[in-house]
């Protein structure tokens, strides 16, 4: 598996005007790679998933590519991508997993109809012979399986759609935030088996959360977005233990930490994000970056490699990254 997002920009049209939610993102990621995005509402985390699964919405404009295992895959038809791709290579959990099954038919009918009709060589019983192996994977009783999907708890709910997001056993799963809904022991146990059934089984995750601290435990990979641009992208461990970007410092300072009986002080970022119906002539951060120059303000800066990361400042050195 090889995902490269290459000058990736994305508007939607509204009215006369449009929204830039995405302004030249670019990432590699390799297979069993896991990489966190974080940023603000807003900033672009959603659209960056909607444009992999193909799932831009109608008033969506784009430009740049997206090569999945060398194949430009926003040039493929729509047809095409969800023949050969869908479920197939690349799947996704949603945010809210309410939305993602039928209410009136059963969860194991509806997790077989979704094999069967991407796979020809699948029947019933095979299909059902997996369905019951993940369910044991993630901990899900095999009663679930006759079970309306409103008969399920929200935990459990949201473990069928990460069973419905391996059924074919994809090369590449999206999660945006699967533990929005759900409570903080739930969250727990959700987040464990998408590190062990993903993670640690080396397909690559893409793992979106406004929950810092999530990240750290899963991904070995950041990025930050803010605006739709990218502040930093690199290496997790590096990154979290010693963030380079003026956004990344201001949104590590803003976890709580509430270990060893000592609550740490939390620092939140003043100000809000910028109107992205406008245009943005520097550094999208720097009306709220405490150490903005002159220049922040009027040239974008290019993201550059520094210390084993890629960094969009200006007050940070090294070399450019020349894409
Ligand atoms: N269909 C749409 N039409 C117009 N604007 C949109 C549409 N979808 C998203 N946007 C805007 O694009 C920007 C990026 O939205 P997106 O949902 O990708 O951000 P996000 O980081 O995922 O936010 P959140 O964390 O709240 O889910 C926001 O300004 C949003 O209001």
């Amino acid at each position: 598996m090889s995902l490269q997002v290459r000058d990736l920009n994305i508007s939607y049209k509204i009215g006369k005007g449009s929204i830039r939610a995405i302004n030249r993102v670019y990432f590699q990621l390799e297979k069993g790679d896991s990489l966190g995005v974080i940023g603000e509402t807003g900033s672009g985390k959603t659209t960056i998933a909607n444009a992999i699964m193909r799932a831009l919405p109608e008033n969506a404009e784009y430009s740049g590519s997206i090569f999945f295992n060398n194949k430009d895959i926003l040039k493929m038809d729509q047809e095409t991508y969800r023949k050969e791709i869908r479920w197939k290579k690349i799947s996704i959990i949603p945010q809210y997993s309410m939305n993602a099954f039928n209410p009136i038919k059963r969860v194991g009918e509806q997790l077989v109809k979704i094999m069967m009709e991407n796979d020809s060589n699948i029947d019933t019983s095979k299909a059902s012979e997996r369905i019951f192996y993940l369910f044991n994977q993630l901990s899900l009783p095999p009663e679930i399986y006759k079970k309306l999907p409103d008969e399920l708890s929200g935990g459990q709910r949201q473990r069928v759609v990460i069973a419905s997001a391996l059924l074919l056993d994809p090369e590449l799963v999206i999660a945006d935030e699967p533990t929005t809904a759900l409570d903080v022991i739930n969250q727990a146990r959700v987040i464990s088996l998408i590190k062990r059934e993903i993670v640690d089984k080396q397909k690559t995750l893409i793992y979106i959360t406004h929950d810092i601290a999530v990240v750290a435990g899963v991904a070995k990979k950041v990025l930050t977005l803010y605006a739709g641009e990218i502040m930093e992208f690199g290496d997790s461990r590096k990154i979290f233990k010693e963030p380079l970007h003026p956004y990344s410092k201001g949104l590590l300072s803003s976890v709580p930490d509430i270990r060893f009986g000592k609550v740490k002080k939390v620092h939140y970022i003043p100000g809000d994000p910028p109107d992205l119906s406008k245009e943005i002539k520097g550094c999208p951060f720097a009306p709220r970056c405490s150490i903005a120059k002159d220049i922040c303000k009027v040239e974008k800066p290019k993201l550059r490699y520094v210390d084993g990361r890629y960094v969009a400042c200006h007050l940070v050195g090294g070399e450019e990254n020349g894409q």
